[in-house]
């Protein structure tokens, strides 16, 4: 495994192995010594797939304190295109989002810190999202921000937005409960 940065403070892609030979591939999504190796010490308390049908919005998602997580995000079948913002008061990223594609033929993970926002739109039918969560799901700490408040191109395809996604507040006129805090590299 490797982690390849992304103009984002603290978010990072991670290279993961895949072992392909004449029945299929076997894709390494969690391995603790290879997660330590490279930093990553969250404790994952959930995990989840979803499937979303071609041109399906979801996001953009986080949890307030003191549910908030840190997140693992790929993709197993299918692709998406996806999309982080940093939400840090004070970080001097905030505000600024990264977007990558996630494909499940080409595979990698993406980490989502704390106070990240994130989202995505899948590019075919039957893609299948993966999640591991450092916190489990908490109906009260799910909040969200805007899909189309902030600064990406999103694909042109016909989006799919949930109700409660297209209410989401904007990045504009939003107050974030999340402060940067300053990674110790010591
Ligand atoms: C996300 C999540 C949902 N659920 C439940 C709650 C609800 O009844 C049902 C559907 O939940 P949602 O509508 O919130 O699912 P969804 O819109 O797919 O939410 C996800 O979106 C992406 C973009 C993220 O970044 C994730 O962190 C998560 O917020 O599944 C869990 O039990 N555990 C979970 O981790």
């Amino acid at each position: 495994m490797e982690r390849l940065p992304t103009p984002l403070n603290d978010c990072f892609e991670i290279k993961i192995p895949a072992f392909a030979d004449e029945r299929g591939k076997l894709v390494k999504l969690f391995h603790r010594p290879n997660f330590d190796a490279i930093g990553i010490n969250a404790h994952f308390n959930e995990i989840y797939v979803s499937e979303s049908h071609k041109g399906v919005l979801r996001g953009l998602h986080f949890q307030s304190p003191p549910f908030q997580h840190s997140k693992i995000v790929g993709c197993i079948q299918g692709s998406l295109f996806d999309v982080v913002v940093d939400i840090r008061v004070g970080s001097d990223t905030y505000g600024h989002s990264y977007s990558t594609i996630l494909d499940a033929q080409a595979p990698k993970l993406l980490y989502v810190p704390e106070g990240f926002a994130h989202g995505f739109v899948a590019l075919e039918d039957n893609t299948l999202f993966t999640c591991m969560s450092s916190h489990e799901y908490s109906a009260e700490g799910d909040a969200g921000l805007l899909w189309s408040s902030i600064d990406v191109e999103w694909p042109k395809l016909a989006l799919s937005v949930s109700e409660k996604d297209q209410n989401q507040p904007a990045l504009q006129n939003f107050e974030s409960p999340f402060q940067y805090i300053l990674n110790d590299p010591s």
